[in-house]
């Protein structure tokens, strides 16, 4: 689905990451884990385009899209972030209004809001306010507006890392089964093994703003090499 070669970016002479080569495979969810300012954040904000690397070349299904900024390129991924930033108005209006932007009619934009919002269950909240949401409904109202727009690639950074344990245990269930029902493409970026292991089919380690490591979870957790075994141990001894 994704490809990327050479990839870099830069912020003045500071490298902030150098990614030789990464592949995202069609269907696949990607869990990338790694300490703090490894690069992650700016990993996925150049694969989704919002962030233009210095050097390197991105495709998408084989077309080089780095240089592509049109809004119906950019329209094909959607990213949600920790923090939901919903619009001040309803939490119908805010699912709504990607929609709205694509200028599709009335009824078609109700339907599938009204799809969305069921399949992640905050129908009863249509008509609250964005500001009166708990942080769960607010992620809940974030996601559902990424995949009311049925992305090609979905990018999550961190988005349960804020909720309570039983609230991020639901989500992380719903989203689930809604990644498996529509075969979204998702990278997933998190600090937490436990949802990187419920969540993620393959596993990419991210350190100095190179992918150490990558592979399916449950083997790069089983077998660390040289560069990833220290960080994913450390984690492990937390876990068993
Ligand atoms: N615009 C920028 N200018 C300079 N440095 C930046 C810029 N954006 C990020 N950085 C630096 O780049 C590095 C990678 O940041 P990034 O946010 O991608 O890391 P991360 O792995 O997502 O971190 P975290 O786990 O803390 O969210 C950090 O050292 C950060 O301080």
């Amino acid at each position: 689905m994704i490809t990327a070669k050479n990839l870099e970016v830069r912020a003045g002479k500071k490298v902030l990451l150098s990614i030789p080569h990464f592949e995202l495979q069609e269907g696949e969810v990607l869990g990338i884990m790694g300490p703090n300012g490894a690069g992650k954040s700016t990993f996925i904000k150049a694969l989704a385009l919002l962030e233009k690397p210095s050097q390197g070349t991105i495709f998408l299904k084989g077309k080089d899209i780095t240089n592509d900024l049109t809004l119906d390129m950019r329209r094909r991924f959607a990213v949600a972030m920790q923090q939901p930033l919903l619009l001040d108005t309803t939490v119908f209006q805010n699912v709504a209004v990607g929609l709205k932007l694509r200028k599709l009619p009335r009824q078609e934009v109700k339907q599938k809001v009204a799809y969305w919002l069921e399949k992640f269950q905050i129908s009863s909240l249509a008509k609250k306010h964005g500001a009166n949401l708990s942080g769960g409904e607010a992620q809940r109202v974030n996601l559902a507006r990424a995949m009311v727009l049925e992305p090609e690639v979905l990018f999550l950074d961190e988005p349960f890392s804020a909720l309570d344990f039983p609230t991020k245990v639901q989500l992380l269930k719903d989203i689930k089964s809604i990644i498996q029902q529509t075969n979204t493409t998702t990278v997933f970026v998190s600090h937490d093994l436990m949802e990187l292991k419920f969540l993620a089919d393959t596993l990419a380690i991210l350190m100095d703003g190179d992918l150490k490591q990558t592979g399916p979870t449950e083997e790069v957790l089983a077998s660390p090499n040289s560069s990833t075994s220290g960080f994913i141990n450390d984690w492990q001894s937390l876990l068993n």
